[in-house]
C-alpha cells in the first residue's frame, strides 16, 4: 500500500436533509494508490458519502478534498479526475463493447485512432474481445460489469468510486472482478473508493475499512485491526467419551459447553499460545478428543458488534 499522498481527506462533513442529519462529522483519509471501502448498514449514509465526494450533491458542512482539489471550490477539477460505477452503469445494451468503449473515447475527444487504440486495448485488458462486436445487452452480469469498468478507464480516472462492484455475480466472475481491481492498483495506481454488501469483498480488496453507522465512523482500521475489536475468537472441542469430556469442564475454562453433543467452546486469544497449551493439557491427562476447531472472528461479527441499533 502507498504511504504517497492523500488521494481523498474529509473533515467534518456533515450533510443533513431539512432537519434530518444524515452524516454526522466524518473525517477520512484516503491515501493515493490504495482500496478504501465503506461499509455500514441500509441507510447509514454511505451512498451520500459517495454521491458527496463524486461531486453528484453538496455537503452541509466540513472539508474536502479530492485528487488535491477542493470539492467546494473547484468541483470540475474533481469531476476530471474521477471515474463513478457501478449502479448507473453507463453501457448501452444496443451497442457493441466496442462501440460503447468508442462512444466513451469520443466523449474525452480522444479523436479517431488513439479511440480505437484505446478501445482494443481495454477490450484485451477486460477480457472482452471476443464479444467485442456483440451488443451489450447479450453480455452475462460479469462481462457487463467489465465493460462498465473498462468505459471508466477510456478517462484515465486517478480515483474510481466502485459501487457493488459484484453486486449479483457468481462466485467465478465476482473472483475474476477482485483480480482486475487489484490490477488497477497495482498497474495503475488507481485509487478505489469501495462500497459493498459483501464483508468478505472488503476484507479480500480493501487495505483500510471504515464501518459508518447512524452517519458517523464507528470503526476504522484493517481488516485485521477490525478484527481484533470483537471478542469471538474461540476453540470448539468435541470429546470422544463423557469422561474425557467431564475432566476438560473442569479443566480449561470453557465458555459455553454442551452436555449431550459433548462439545466445549474455549476463549482463544487469537495466537498459537492458547490452541498449543490447551492440546498440550488434553495431551497430559490423555483426554481424547473426537473434532478440534479454531474460529477467528470475521468482518460479520465485527459488523454485526459495531453496528447493531443504538
Ligand atoms: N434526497 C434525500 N432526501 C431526504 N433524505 C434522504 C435523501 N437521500 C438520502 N436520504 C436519507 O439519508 C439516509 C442515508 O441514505 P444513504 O442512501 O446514504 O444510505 P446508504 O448507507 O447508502 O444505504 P443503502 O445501503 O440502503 O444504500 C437515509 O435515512 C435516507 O433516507
Amino acid at each position: 500500500m502507498s504511504t504517497g499522498p492523500d488521494m481523498i481527506t474529509v473533515s467534518g462533513l456533515q450533510k443533513s436533509y431539512g432537519s434530518h442529519r444524515v452524516l454526522d462529522g466524518i473525517d477520512l483519509r484516503i491515501p493515493e494508490g490504495s482500496i478504501f471501502s465503506l461499509l455500514g448498514p441500509n441507510g447509514a449514509g454511505k451512498t451520500t458519502t459517495v454521491q458527496i465526494l463524486s461531486t453528484l450533491i453538496k455537503a452541509s458542512g466540513g472539508q474536502v478534498t479530492v485528487a488535491g482539489h477542493d470539492l467546494a471550490a473547484k468541483p470540475d477539477s474533481v469531476r476530471a479526475a474521477i471515474g463513478v460505477t457501478g449502479q448507473f452503469s453507463a453501457v448501452d445494451g444496443l451497442l457493441t463493447g466496442e462501440e460503447n468503449l468508442r462512444l466513451m473515447a469520443d466523449l474525452h475527444r480522444l479523436g479517431r485512432s488513439r479511440g480505437r487504440k484505446k478501445a482494443r486495448e481495454l477490450l484485451e485488458r477486460f477480457d472482452l474481445t471476443a464479444a467485442a462486436r456483440k451488443r451489450a445487452s447479450t453480455y452475462s452480469g460479469g462481462m457487463r460489469r467489465r465493460l462498465d469498468l473498462a468505459m471508466t478507464m477510456v478517462g484515465n480516472p486517478r480515483l474510481i468510486f466502485l459501487d457493488e462492484p459484484t453486486t449479483g455475480l457468481d462466485p467465478r466472475s465476482r473472483r475474476s472482478m477482485w483480480g482486475i481491481v487489484r490490477e488497477l492498483v497495482s498497474e495503475d495506481k488507481v485509487t478505489i473508493f469501495l462500497t459493498t454488501q459483501y464483508l468478505e469483498e472488503a476484507d479480500q480488496l480493501a487495505d483500510r475499512i471504515a464501518m459508518l453507522n447512524g452517519g458517523r465512523i464507528v470503526a476504522e482500521g484493517t481488516a485485521q485491526e477490525l478484527k481484533r475489536l470483537v471478542p469471538g475468537g474461540h476453540i470448539s472441542l468435541k470429546f470422544a467419551d463423557s469422561a474425557g469430556y467431564q475432566l476438560a469442564l473442569r479443566g480449561v475454562g470453557p465458555i459455553s459447553r454442551n452436555d449431550e453433543a459433548l462439545t466445549l467452546l474455549v476463549p482463544n486469544s487469537g495466537g498459537t499460545t492458547t490452541l498449543r497449551g490447551l492440546t498440550e493439557w488434553l495431551d497430559t491427562n490423555a483426554i481424547k478428543v473426537e473434532e478440534l476447531s479454531v474460529h477467528t472472528p470475521d468482518l460479520d461479527d465485527v459488523f454485526l458488534a459495531l453496528t447493531e441499533s443504538r
